[in-house]
């Protein structure tokens, strides 16, 4: 992954003037306007922040980085740390509003397997997330060995209990126990994840409606929503094609009238289809893997990988970077997602929306 990452960032170098000097000629051709708004969330205007002008920005550390460059068009980031505190804070006012008028708080299970130190990470950032918006959080921890009956257990156990409106089983599971068959005995009502088959079946029907989207793929179609890209009639390309965000993202995409194609480990051409897209959502866990050549001016890109690499300048030792080449795609697209502070935060405010959603669900509370 190291090895991949270095020299994905040689590539950035040597190719920083290319991707500068064609932008100067080929001008975004994405609409993004505001013609729609549907977020339950957000009535304003603030999500994309045009903050990628100076060149210390950019590349602070590069000295390749002229003064010519940094004054270049470049892409609006879209930034969904600020728009995930947003929607928080707008859960925050509906759990007190639901607490005064119901005296029920929403509860949140979240079953962990092993110990796999970056999925401990998420479950405690979830955990903090819950305790900031006023949702009560239930949280179990199993060994590495566990068997399938003893992880049942615990699901069946908050299926029936009325406190716990969502249950969450943190992925990957240890490579012994069915992830299929254990989601699967998730309640419905309570699959906050929307994994559970069903709810993929009506995810992906037509006069059907799933009762929860799954959490990243509904924050990827939020930021497009709040920053105001259409996405009607437009070409969208979803790299990765995951049970958890490439193939629920290609459904919701599709949901929203774009045309998808799904590009994935064995497609031939996967440059070229990129290429073609006026929104690319990527999942697919490779640091730096789309580059500049893959993106069509003015495109919108969401980048949805959340990849450590070695960095011995850190204080934990690893940065987290993107899919996509960020310095090289900056420079060509019209909207593009930082890493951190992307896509992820908004995986967690979709989280809470949907355990608030649940809770008002069973509890009859509009
Ligand atoms: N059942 C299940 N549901 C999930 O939703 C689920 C899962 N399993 N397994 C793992 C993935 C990953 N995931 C992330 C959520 C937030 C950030 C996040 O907030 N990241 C911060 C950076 C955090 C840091 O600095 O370490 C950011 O991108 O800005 C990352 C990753 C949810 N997942």
């Amino acid at each position: 992954m190291a090895s991949a990452a270095a020299s994905s960032a040689a590539t950035v170098f040597s190719s920083s003037t290319d991707s500068c000097s064609r932008r100067v000629f080929l001008i975004s051709n994405l609409e993004v306007r505001r013609t729609r708004n549907t977020c339950a969330f957000l009535r304003t205007s603030k999500t994309i922040n045009n903050h990628a002008r100076t060149a210390s920005y950019l590349c602070s550390s590069s000295s390749v980085i002229t003064a010519a460059m940094a004054t270049e068009a470049s892409a609006k980031v879209i930034d969904g740390k600020s728009v995930a505190k947003e929607i928080r804070e707008e859960i925050a006012t509906e759990i007190s509003r639901m607490k005064e008028s119901t005296g029920v708080v929403p509860g949140l299970a979240v079953i962990l397997v092993g110990d796999r130190k970056d999925s401990a990470t998420y479950v405690r950032n979830k955990k903090k997330a819950c305790e900031s918006v006023g949702i009560k959080s239930y949280e179990v921890q199993l060994a590495e060995d566990s068997s399938e009956q003893e992880v049942l257990k615990y699901i069946s156990g908050f299926n029936d209990d009325p406190s716990v409106n969502g249950i969450l089983v943190q992925l990957p599971l240890p490579s012994h126990l069915d992830e299929a068959k254990i989601l699967n005995v998730i309640s419905l009502e309570k699959d906050v994840d929307g994994f559970h088959p069903l709810n993929i079946g009506n995810l992906a029907m037509q006069g059907m409606e799933p009762l929860f989207v799954p959490c990243t793929p509904k924050g990827c179609i939020e930021l497009l929503l709040q920053s105001g890209v259409e996405i009607m009639g437009k070409k969208a390309v979803v790299i990765g094609r995951s049970n958890i965000v490439g193939m629920p993202a290609a459904l919701l995409l599709q949901r929203e009238d774009a045309t998808v194609t799904v590009v994935h480990s064995r497609t031939k051409n996967p440059e070229e289809l990129t290429r073609e897209a006026d929104i690319i959502i990527s999942a697919v866990g490779q640091p730096n893997m789309v580059k500049g050549s893959w993106i069509k001016p003015g495109s919108v890109v969401i980048d949805v990988g959340i990849n450590p690499v070695e960095d011995a300048k850190s204080p934990r030792g690893y940065r987290l970077v993107g899919d996509v080449c960020y310095e090289e795609a900056s420079k060509i697209a019209s909207a593009i997602t930082p890493v951190p502070g992307g896509v992820g935060p908004m995986t967690i405010a979709m989280l809470l929306s949907n355990t608030l959603a649940a809770a008002k669900r069973t509890n009859n509370f509009k």
